[in-house]
């Protein structure tokens, strides 16, 4: 049997960067946040969605949808982001579960899951166990400006549109630190996969 792992954590936590250790390890990672890029192409029925909903001014010239313009009118209005998510997060869910269900059961017995809105999202009820990377606020800020560019204002905004730290950290079945170095993170996941590896959560096909 396949085992879910929901792989969560704030924006700029470091989820990318621990899909990269277990897709080394040749244990499949579903990155939802790729299954909203792709579900928002043209032709997709998350385009026309989210342009009847959001207007023509959230287009490019060549017709596809500017996510970075959307971002900020959703980062900026609580109410905009929710009207996102209705029309988004169940078409993010059937693309999970489609992708699942492609991972051959008898090959793989982990399945990681990326999902930066997993428990914003009650998603967890999915999933057979729960990991999240934690870094505090202004390490957050620190990353997070610098990958994408963003001013503090902009910065702040995003984090704030997640749950907190703290309550996720009560959700979370495992929580790792990401407060070191890149290498001192990927001693933690391997510690992590002998724990569950261990504890026969993994490795049961
Ligand atoms: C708002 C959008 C258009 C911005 O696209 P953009 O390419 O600029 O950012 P990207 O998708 O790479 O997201 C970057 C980070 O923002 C955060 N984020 C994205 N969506 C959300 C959300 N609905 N709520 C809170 N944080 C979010 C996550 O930490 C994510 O990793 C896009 O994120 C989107 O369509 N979001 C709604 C769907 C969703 O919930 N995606 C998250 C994965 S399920
Ligand atoms: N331990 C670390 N030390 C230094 N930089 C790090 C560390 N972990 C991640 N980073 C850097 O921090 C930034 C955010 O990491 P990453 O992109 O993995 O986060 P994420 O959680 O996937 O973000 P998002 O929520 O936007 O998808 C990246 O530039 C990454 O290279």
């Amino acid at each position: 049997m396949t085992k879910i792992l929901g792989l969560t954590g704030g924006i700029a936590s470091g989820k990318s960067t621990v899909d990269v250790f277990f897709r080394e390890k040749q244990i499949p990672v579903i990155d939802c946040d790729q299954i909203a890029h792709d579900i928002l192409n043209k032709g997709e029925k998350g385009y026309e969605l989210v342009l009847k909903q959001f207007g023509m001014n959230i287009l490019k010239s060549d017709q596809s949808i500017n996510r970075s313009a959307l971002g900020q009118i959703v980062f900026d209005d609580e109410k905009q982001l929710e009207t996102l998510n209705r029309i988004t997060h169940p078409l993010i869910f059937q693309e999970i579960q489609a992708k699942i269900a492609l991972n051959n059961p008898s090959k793989n017995s982990l399945v990681v899951v990326d999902a930066p809105v997993l428990f914003e999202a009650n998603g967890q009820k999915y999933c057979d166990f729960t990991l999240l990377i934690a870094i505090p606020e202004s390490l957050q800020m620190k990353r997070l400006m610098l990958r994408d560019r963003l001013s503090k204002g902009a910065a702040l905004k995003r984090i704030r549109s997640q749950m907190p730290l703290s309550q996720k950290e009560k959700l979370a079945d495992f929580v790792i630190n990401n407060t070191g170095t890149k290498q001192d993170l990927k001693s933690k996941l391997e510690q992590l996969l002998l724990e569950i590896k261990g504890e026969d959560l993994y490795g049961m096909s």
